[in-house]
């Protein structure tokens, strides 16, 4: 039998689902510097991080938590005008998370934080659309667009942009199918926004909040128990409550993890700290995932299984069961599920066929 590295022979070539990428997350210091001037948009004079893309990469280089990263989100997304940048960005993404073989995607954005900039919800969602349909047809990349509300915003204001006619309508004709929440995390638990979740809910919504990223385990049960989600955005917190933890891998919740982001924003000091293992050994199911890869050393999503494996060690067992679990987890059509079962079953037969059974 040859011998196999798993991270060069096997990873590159899994089907893969990313269920946590931020789409203005993916806003390149390069792109963000070309819409800025296309735009006529002034960028802070006050920090020198904004003299280059140069400068501006250096400085995401040095985030000291997940606040200080959201300071330069913020003014990164004031680039985005009109629907061609939307466009842009979002292709831009889908091209790069195709190339690590990305099949399926469901996709944030943040409506709240382009609406209080005079942008419209009809123009980021035109852009958005466009580019979905686009990578749908030439890079066999279907996705799914998922709503965040902001939680550091009033829970009230989120009510109210939840029920604006536009974000209704896309709502009503499925051009939006999901919600989460996120921005920042501490002081800001889920059960503040259990009115909006209601809502949601009965609509038919598919549900996520961030939770456990930089706050303890409570904001994790919050938001099972308050908003009643079916995914948890990181929960890298989760085994510091091991009845929680139990709880979780019980009921099958799925656990979207970001290892390379929880490094650039200071909650571990490597990929190696995350209880990887204790999730592969309690039986807690999760996917692995980009979060805001423009802003985290262009690392995506390849990167991160990569990082994963280094620090883990997976088997190819353990592999077959995390992309099984990213497949099912998804928020896709069951056809889309088929596809992607059928071609992760056909990358890890090949794999078996060329390197023997756990070589
Ligand atoms: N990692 C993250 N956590 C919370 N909110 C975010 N918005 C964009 N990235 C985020
Ligand atoms: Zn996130």
């Amino acid at each position: 039998m040859a011998s196999s590295n798993i991270e060069e022979d096997l990873l590159p070539f899994l089907p893969k689902c990313e269920h946590h990428i931020h789409i203005e997350g993916a806003l390149t210091p390069e792109l963000l510097f070309t819409l800025a001037k296309k735009n006529n948009i002034t960028l802070p004079t006050d920090d020198k991080a904004f003299t280059s893309p140069a400068t501006l990469t250096e400085r995401y280089r040095h985030f000291a938590s997940l606040d200080d990263f959201l300071h330069y989100y913020y003014i990164g997304m004031s680039v985005l005008i009109t629907a061609a940048d939307f466009e842009a960005l979002a292709t831009s993404y889908f091209s790069r998370a195709a190339r690590d073989t990305v099949r399926h995607a469901d996709v944030f954005f943040d409506p709240q934080a382009h609406l209080s900039r005079g942008v419209d919800y009809p123009t980021l969602l035109a852009g958005l659309s466009a580019a979905q349909s686009h990578a749908k047809q030439t890079l066999n990349l279907t996705s799914e667009l998922v709503c965040c509300f902001l939680r550091h915003l009033p829970a009230q204001a989120s009510l109210a942009t939840f029920h604006l006619p536009a974000l209704q309508a896309s709502f009503a004709s499925g051009a939006v199918r999901a919600i989460g929440l996120d921005s920042s995390e501490a002081g800001f638990p889920p059960h503040l926004f259990a009115d909006l979740y209601a809502d949601a809910r009965a609509l038919g919504l598919n549900l996520t909040a961030h939770a456990g990223e930089e706050a303890p385990p409570e904001y994790i049960r919050s938001a099972l128990d308050d908003l009643h989600v079916s995914r948890i955005d990181h929960g890298r917190r989760l085994p510091e409550d091991p009845e929680l933890l139990a709880r979780v891998a019980a009921q099958g919740t799925l656990l979207t993890l970001c290892p390379i982001s929880n490094v650039f924003l200071r909650g571990v000091g490597s990929v190696s700290e995350l209880p990887v293992r204790e999730f592969l050994d309690a039986g807690v199911k999760f996917s692995i995932n980009s979060d805001d890869p423009a802003y985290f050393g262009g690392n995506y999503i390849g990167e991160n299984y990569a990082a994963v494996q280094r620090a883990f060690a997976l088997s190819v067992g353990e592999w077959e069961g995390v992309c099984r679990a990213a497949i099912e987890g998804s928020w896709c059509g069951e056809g889309r599920k088929g596809e992607m079962r059928g071609e992760l079953e056909r990358v890890v037969g090949a794999w078996r066929a060329k390197y023997g059974d756990e070589a």
